[in-house]
Parts: C-alpha cells; sequence; structure tokens
C-alpha cells in the first residue's frame, strides 16, 4: 500500500539575470518565493486492468481534473479520458512513466490533489477555504480562465507532480536527499521545456526544486537532442539523459538579514514569447552593439549579486554596523554615503539604463517608460533600496528590495502614482522542493 504524501514548491522572482539567462555564460539572481505550489498523492482502488489510471485534481479552480489512463504496447500511451487539456500534468506524467517504466498491470491507480498559494493568481472573486493548517482560494473558473501573476505556476506543478509520481513508481522519494532533488530538476526541466514546446532558460524549475539560488542554465542540448520522434530509443536516451550529472549552478541564496522583497502586481497582459522573440531579433541584428550592451548588463547583474553578499557578510561579521546602516535605509538618510547600497543602486542603475536602451531600440516593453517613472518613484520612498521589473520585464510586476520595517503599503496608499499597484502578500524563502503533511490539506475540496 502506497502511504499518503505531500510535497511543495515555490513561485519565483528573477531579480537579475533577464534574457542574458538564456545563455549559460552569463548569472542570474533567482529569489524562490512564499507562494508554493502543493500536490498529495494517493493510491486508490486500481481497476485490474491492462492499464493504470492517474487521476489529477486542482479543486481550487471550478473542481478542475485530468484523468489519464496509462497503458503499454510498444511505448507508453497516456490519454485523457474526458478529452481535456493540461499540457504541463500530462508531460511530466509522460516524461515519467518513460523514466521509471511503471509495470502497467502491476501499477495501482493515483490520486494527486493539487493545491497552489493565493499568489499565483488574481484574487478575482475567489472564496477562501482553510482548515487549521492553510488556506487556499477557491475561483468559480478553470485554471486557465483565472490571470496569473507570473510566480512560475507551472514551473511549481511540474516540479511537485514529478516528486509525487517518482515516489509513487519507485515507492520511496527523499526530499531532502541531493540526489533526489537533482533527478526529479532533471525531470521536470524536460517536461516543462516538452509542455511549453520550447528550451527555456529553466531557472523557474531551478527555483522551484532548489529555492533561492544564484543560477546559470544547463546546455540547452542536453534536452533539444532527446530522440522525440523516435518512440524504440527515446526512453533509453532519456533514462541516460536524466542520470547524468548537469553542468549548470544552483548555489544558494538568501537575503540579507532585516532586508525583505516585495512585489507589487501591475497590470497582467505582457506576453513573454513575444518579449523574448523581439529581443533576440534585436540582438541578432544589432549585433556586435548588442553584446556590448548585454555586457554592461552582465556587469551590473554581477555587481548587484556582489553587492548583496557584502550585505550578508556585514550582517554576520560586524551587526552593530549593519544595523545601523538598516536605520539609515529606513529613515531615509542619504545612503549615497553607504558604500554597500551605493553599489547596489549603481549596480541597478547601469542594468536599467541598459534594459532601456533595448526596450527603445527592440520595441520589447522589457523597461517600459510607465515602469521606468513608477520604480523612480519607488525609490523616492523611505526604506526602499532598490528595484526592478522582474524576469522578462513588461508591464506586469514591479519587485523592490526593502528595509522589513518600512511600511510600503502605508506610504503608497491615497498616493495616485501608485494607485496601480496591488502589493503581494510574499516573502522570500530560501527552500526548494519539500515535503509536507498530508494533513495539511484535509477538507480543503
Ligand atoms: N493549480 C494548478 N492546477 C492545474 N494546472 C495548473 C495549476 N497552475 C498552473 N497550471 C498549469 O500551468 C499553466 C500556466 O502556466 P504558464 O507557464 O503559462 O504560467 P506561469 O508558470 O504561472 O507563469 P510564468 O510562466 O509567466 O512565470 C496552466 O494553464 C495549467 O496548465
Ligand atoms: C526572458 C527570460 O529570461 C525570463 C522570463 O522570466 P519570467 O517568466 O517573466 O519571470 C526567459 C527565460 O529565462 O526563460
Amino acid at each position: 500500500m502506497l502511504k499518503e504524501r505531500a510535497f511543495s514548491a515555490p513561485g519565483k522572482a528573477l531579480l537579475a539575470g533577464g534574457y542574458l539567462v538564456l545563455d549559460p555564460q552569463y548569472r542570474s539572481y533567482v529569489v524562490a518565493l512564499s507562494a508554493r505550489m502543493h500536490a498529495v498523492v494517493a493510491e486508490t482502488k486500481s481497476s485490474g486492468e491492462n492499464w493504470f489510471m492517474v487521476r489529477i485534481v486542482s479543486a481550487q479552480f471550478n473542481c478542475d481534473e485530468w484523468n489519464y489512463r496509462v497503458s503499454h504496447s510498444s511505448k507508453y500511451e497516456i490519454s485523457e479520458i474526458n478529452g481535456r487539456v493540461n499540457p504541463f500534468a500530462e508531460r511530466a506524467l509522460e516524461v515519467m512513466v518513460n523514466y521509471c517504466q511503471p509495470d502497467v498491470q502491476k501499477m495501482v491507480d493515483l490520486v494527486i490533489e493539487l493545491f497552489s498559494d493565493a499568489g499565483y493568481h488574481s484574487e478575482g472573486d475567489s472564496l477562501i477555504k482553510r482548515n487549521h493548517f492553510r488556506q487556499f482560494r477557491f475561483h468559480n473558473r478553470t485554471i486557465t480562465e483565472v490571470p496569473k501573476t507570473g510566480l512560475g505556476s507551472s514551473a511549481g506543478l511540474v516540479v511537485v507532480l514529478t516528486a509525487s509520481l517518482l515516489y509513487a513508481f519507485r515507492s520511496e522519494f527523499d526530499a531532502t536527499s541531493d540526489l533526489d532533488k537533482s533527478t526529479v530538476h532533471n525531470l521536470a526541466q524536460v517536461a516543462h521545456c516538452q509542455a511549453q514546446g520550447k528550451v527555456g532558460s529553466g531557472f523557474d524549475v531551478a527555483a522551484a526544486v532548489f529555492g533561492s539560488i544564484i543560477y546559470q542554465r544547463f546546455d540547452p542540448k542536453l534536452i533539444e537532442n532527446l530522440p522525440t520522434d523516435q518512440p524504440s530509443i527515446y526512453a533509453q536516451s532519456l533514462r541516460h539523459i536524466i542520470d547524468m550529472q548537469w553542468e549548470f549552478t544552483h548555489d544558494n541564496i538568501t537575503l540579507p538579514r532585516g532586508i525583505r522583497l516585495m512585489m507589487g502586481d501591475v497590470n497582467s497582459g505582457s506576453e513573454t514569447t513575444k518579449l523574448v522573440a523581439k529581443v533576440r531579433a534585436w540582438y541578432e541584428s544589432n549585433y556586435p552593439k548588442s553584446l556590448g550592451i548585454y555586457q554592461e548588463i552582465n556587469e551590473g547583474n554581477l555587481r548587484f549579486i556582489d553587492g548583496i553578499e557584502k550585505l550578508s557578510t556585514l550582517s554576520q561579521q560586524d551587526p552593530s554596523r549593519y544595523e545601523r546602516l538598516l536605520e539609515a535605509v529606513e529613515s531615509d538618510s542619504n545612503t549615497k554615503e553607504i558604500p554597500e547600497i551605493a553599489q547596489i543602486e549603481a549596480a541597478v542603475n547601469k542594468i536599467r539604463s541598459n534594459l532601456q536602451v533595448i526596450t527603445s531600440e527592440s520595441g520589447a516593453d522589457v523597461e517600459p517608460p510607465a515602469q521606468t517613472k513608477l520604480l523612480n518613484s519607488c525609490s523616492n520612498l523611505k526604506g526602499v533600496i532598490t528595484g526592478v521589473v522582474p524576469g522578462a520585464g513588461g508591464h506586469d510586476a514591479i519587485c523592490l528590495l526593502l528595509s522589513d520595517g518600512t511600511d510600503i503599503v502605508k506610504q503608497t496608499s491615497n498616493n495616485d502614482t501608485f494607485s496601480c499597484v496591488a502589493w503581494l502578500d510574499l516573502h522570500q524563502e530560501n527552500f526548494g522542493l519539500k515535503e509536507e503533511a498530508p494533513l495539511y490539506y484535509k477538507g480543503l475540496r
């Protein structure tokens, strides 16, 4: 009997490294967030047929569910019995059966319940349901009709499904084991890319597994070269690639003590794929000037990362000076005289001014003028260290670093400049994939 187990994985914000992260030579700074995706996996009574069923339930989205029948003749066949589509769930299952090769006659049927924290989607007219441990928002629309905030719900989904299925197919899984985490990471990257129909940088999947990290991507060929159109050798190649040691950086980081992240939801609407296509086209047609701009941004990114690390070191090595620094930031004294803060500000200015050049030259709204204005107004607020348009940029969101004691909601309420911003109830978290107690999710359907 398969014991019921639960897993969760965090959402993300890319603070530094947008676009450059697509190239393995550049480092990026990825913050994992307190908004998490959750999955509870259990076995159900088996039909005893030549197939097994995997039922995936997402009760928060108008009782969405997907019922996959998994059979095997010359290869694994997966079909959703009601013709319902969820490319991320389906690809995660497909990659997992090919990797784990479960015996379809002996395998029990599975049910996986999904829960996603409020931060991933706009509230709309959703209702909160809670038990003693957790609360989730329930929407009266299907998943694809509820507007997203861009925290990487699909990456979180693929990671928790992959962990749940790895456990179900192998009867063992340790979310604290580096080996198991690395296996989940590699499998989830493959499934996520296949579902998206493209090989992205994968920083969202890496953050969902490893938490807040400095990230440098894996070689895209690892996934591009998989023989997806040759069933006879696909499973074998997949196993070979998943079990290889992938070369990529995922060094754990944490924001310095006393400093927190704030995300503001501005507007939903930017389409990452269009932005990426425009920036790519601009890069190619402006080479080598575009390379020079990327190098400038990279210098800014590295100075930013180094500035944050200096703050962390200072907080440990000279706590009293660090306290004074935090007080100065909070009371809005002249922070230009604090070298660590000045370094972070200068680094972000360098990144942003170059992103503004890309915006005006490429036609992609990476940091459009409205966001420039908003970020500049934010930097004038008390306690704000710096701010960026996270990830691919666009009109969707802004992300600020500020001192813990700063009340940004109070400072910005009743001020027209900030009327377009909804501050999200989120914070940075270190943890990536982790095990949860199934009890936390009882009665929440
Ligand atoms: N709670 C959920 N239950 C079921 N499927 C989900 C859930 N959350 C996300 N998904 C799947 O992921 C898809 C959304 O993924 P998409 O990559 O478009 O957005 P995102 O990952 O939230 O944001 P971004 O890529 O901008 O960071 C949904 O259409 C659905 O297929
Ligand atoms: C533009 C890009 O670098 C970042 C996209 O970030 P986000 O999904 O907007 O958070 C693309 C990628 O890394 O896959």
